[in-house]
């Protein structure tokens, strides 16, 4: 999809979750989550509906995830940022994979080979993808340079995911799309 087909469509609606002990205390500022934000809102022309700040625990994490996904409407894509390491504490990946419902291992896949060519540090990050009823959850690492590197990588092909999910197109994946009038 080029950014010109990316512009036909609505708008996504994106969630941004930061999950970080201390930023949840008021320890440390959040740069992560408002980068995100940004991201969205420039590079994808998102709406950005909800965000939000939770420590490092799994039932806050899966609780989160779940209270988004059930909203009506629902948001097309949460992000997530932070605990996908390998920390004691680092659970967003397992928080993650007891709520999705089709796990998508190839998205995050995609970033660590194109984000590989800046650091190897990226293999560090457990992140999970997958669906959540309509809604796309990708974990992203905690660092601002992290988050931002990873969701980079991914967002040339987020439209088209996003549209796919929607049931808004139909196509081979490479060429012609029929698109579904609303
Ligand atoms: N939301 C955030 N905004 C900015 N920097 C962050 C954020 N979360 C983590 N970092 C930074 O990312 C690096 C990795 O930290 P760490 O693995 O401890 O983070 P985390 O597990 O995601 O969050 P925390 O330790 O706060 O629970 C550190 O330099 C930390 O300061
Ligand atoms: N693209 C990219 N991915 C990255 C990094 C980075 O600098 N760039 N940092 C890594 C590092 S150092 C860690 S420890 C893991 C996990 O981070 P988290 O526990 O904060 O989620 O993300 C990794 N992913």
């Amino acid at each position: 999809m080029t950014m010109h087909d990316a512009a036909k469509m609505l708008p996504a609606r994106v969630a941004v979750l930061t999950v970080s002990d201390r930023c949840s205390r008021g320890e440390a500022a959040d740069t992560s989550g408002p980068a995100l934000v940004a991201m969205a809102r420039e590079r994808l022309g998102a709406d950005v509906v909800a965000t939000a700040c939770v420590a490092d625990e799994v039932e806050a994490i899966g609780a989160q995830l779940r209270m988004w996904a059930c909203e009506a409407p629902a948001p097309d894509l949460v992000l997530t940022t932070g605990g996908t390491g390998l920390a004691p504490r680092d659970v967003t990946p397992e928080a993650t994979a007891a709520v999705l419902e089709r796990r998508h291992e190839g998205l995050l896949e995609l970033a660590r080979r194109r984000c590989y060519k800046k650091t190897p540090r990226t293999y560090l990050s457990r992140g999970e993808a997958g669906t959540l009823a309509r809604t796309l959850i990708i974990n992203l690492p905690g660092s601002q340079r992290g988050a931002t590197e990873m969701l980079e990588a991914l967002l040339d092909i987020l439209p088209h995911a996003i549209e796919t999910l929607r049931g808004d197109v139909q196509d081979d994946g490479r060429g012609e799309v029929v698109r579904h009038e609303r």
